[in-house]
C-alpha cells in the first residue's frame, strides 16, 4: 500500500476545486465563479483498492486556501498556513491556467515554492480555452523554471487528463498505512460541507455586491432519518451589506436559502428544514477574535 498527504495550491479561480472534484469523483470542494471562495483546508480522499495486478494507494488531497500576498489578517495568516503546510505533504500540485507572466500571482507562488524541498507536480487547467501556442509558451516558460518533477495540461471541468494527473501523483506517495476507510471521502464533518454550500450560494446569489467579507456559522444541525434541522447564521461586514443579502421583501435570502436547502438535501439524503439569518460583525476578517471564533486560527 501507497499512502500520502499532497497538497493543491494555485491563484485563485484556477480550477483547483474542480479538479480536485474531478479526482475524487463527488462534489466535495466548492467550485464557484468568485475567486478565494475556498477558505479552510478541505481534504479529499482518493483511495484505490489493491487488486492482483495493481497496488492500492491512498491520496489525501489537502486543497490550499488562494495563496496571495497577504492585504489582512485573514491573508497572513492562510499564507503562513500555506507553507507550514508545504513542508509537511509528500508532494504539491500547482495548477495554473495561463502563461506565468500573465497574473501577477503566480511569480509569487513560485518564489515560495523554491523555498519548498518537497517534489511538485504542475498542472496547467482549462486548456479547453488555451490555443496550442499560448499552452506551449506557458509549458516552456514553467519549465524553465526547473521546479517542477512534471508539467500536465488539464481540462478538469472535461475531465480531460485527470487520469493523468492521479498516475502523477502516485509518484509522490511511499509505503504506508490507509489513513482514512476506503469509502471515506472526506474527514470533514457534513456540518462544514453545508456551511460552505450555503456560502457558495451567496456568493453566487450577491454577484459583486457584497465582497468577500461574508462568512456563515452553522448554529444548528440536528439530524433525523427524515428530517434535518438545520440553522445558519450568515455574518457580513457592513450594515448596508445585510440590506443587499436579506433583498427586496426577504427575496434575496429565500432565493439563497432554497437553492442551498436543494443542494443540501441532495448531499444528506433527508429532507431539510434550513433557517437562515443575517448578523453584522464590522471588520471581521482583521480581528483576531472573529478569526478565532471563525476556525481560521488555531
Ligand atoms: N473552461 C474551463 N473552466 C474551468 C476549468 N476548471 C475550472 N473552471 C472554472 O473556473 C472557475 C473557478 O474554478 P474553481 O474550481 O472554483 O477554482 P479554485 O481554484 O478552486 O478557486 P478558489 O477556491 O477561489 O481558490 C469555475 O467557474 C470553474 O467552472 C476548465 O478546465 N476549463
Amino acid at each position: 500500500m501507497k499512502s500520502g498527504f499532497i497538497s493543491i495550491i494555485g491563484r485563485p479561480n484556477v480550477g483547483k476545486s474542480t479538479l480536485l472534484n474531478a479526482i475524487l469523483g463527488e462534489k466535495i470542494a466548492i467550485a464557484t465563479e468568485k475567486p478565494q471562495t475556498t477558505r479552510n483546508t478541505i481534504r479529499g480522499i482518493y483511495t484505490r483498492q489493491e487488486t492482483e495486478e495493481r497496488e492500492g494507494v491512498q491520496m489525501i488531497f489537502i486543497d490550499t486556501p488562494g495563496i496571495h500576498k497577504p492585504k489582512n489578517k485573514l491573508g497572513d495568516f492562510m499564507t503562513e498556513a500555506a507553507l507550514n503546510t508545504f513542508h509537511e505533504v509528500d508532494g504539491i500540485i500547482f495548477i495554473t491556467d495561463d502563461r506565468l507572466s500573465k497574473g501577477p500571482g503566480d511569480p509569487y507562488i513560485l518564489e515560495m515554492l523554491k523555498k519548498v524541498e518537497t517534489p511538485k507536480l504542475l498542472v496547467i487547467n482549462k486548456i479547453d480555452k488555451t490555443g496550442p501556442e499560448e499552452y506551449r509558451r506557458a509549458y516552456e516558460e514553467f519549465e524553465g523554471t526547473g521546479i517542477f518533477s512534471g508539467i500536465i495540461g488539464t481540462s478538469a471541468s472535461q475531465g480531460k487528463n485527470v487520469e493523468d494527473v492521479i498516475k502523477a501523483a502516485e509518484a509522490f506517495l511511499n509505503e504506508g498505512p490507509m489513513y482514512f476507510p476506503a469509502d471515506m471521502v472526506t474527514d470533514h464533518p457534513e456540518r462544514f460541507i453545508v456551511s460552505e454550500l450555503i456560502r457558495e450560494k451567496l456568493l453566487m446569489y450577491l454577484q459583486d455586491e457584497v465582497p468577500h467579507g461574508v462568512a456563515v456559522e452553522i448554529e444548528q444541525y440536528e439530524e433525523n432519518p427524515k428530517l434535518t434541522r438545520i440553522g445558519a447564521v450568515i455574518y457580513c461586514e457592513k450594515k448596508s451589506h445585510k440590506g443587499i443579502i436579506i433583498g427586496k421583501e426577504g427575496r434575496k435570502l429565500k432565493g439563497v436559502g432554497k437553492s442551498a436547502r436543494q443542494e443540501i438535501e441532495a448531499l444528506l439524503g433527508t429532507k431539510v428544514f434550513l433557517q437562515l439569518w443575517v448578523k453584522v460583525k464590522e471588520n471581521w476578517r482583521d480581528s483576531d477574535f472573529a478569526l478565532s471564533n471563525f476556525g481560521y486560527k488555531e
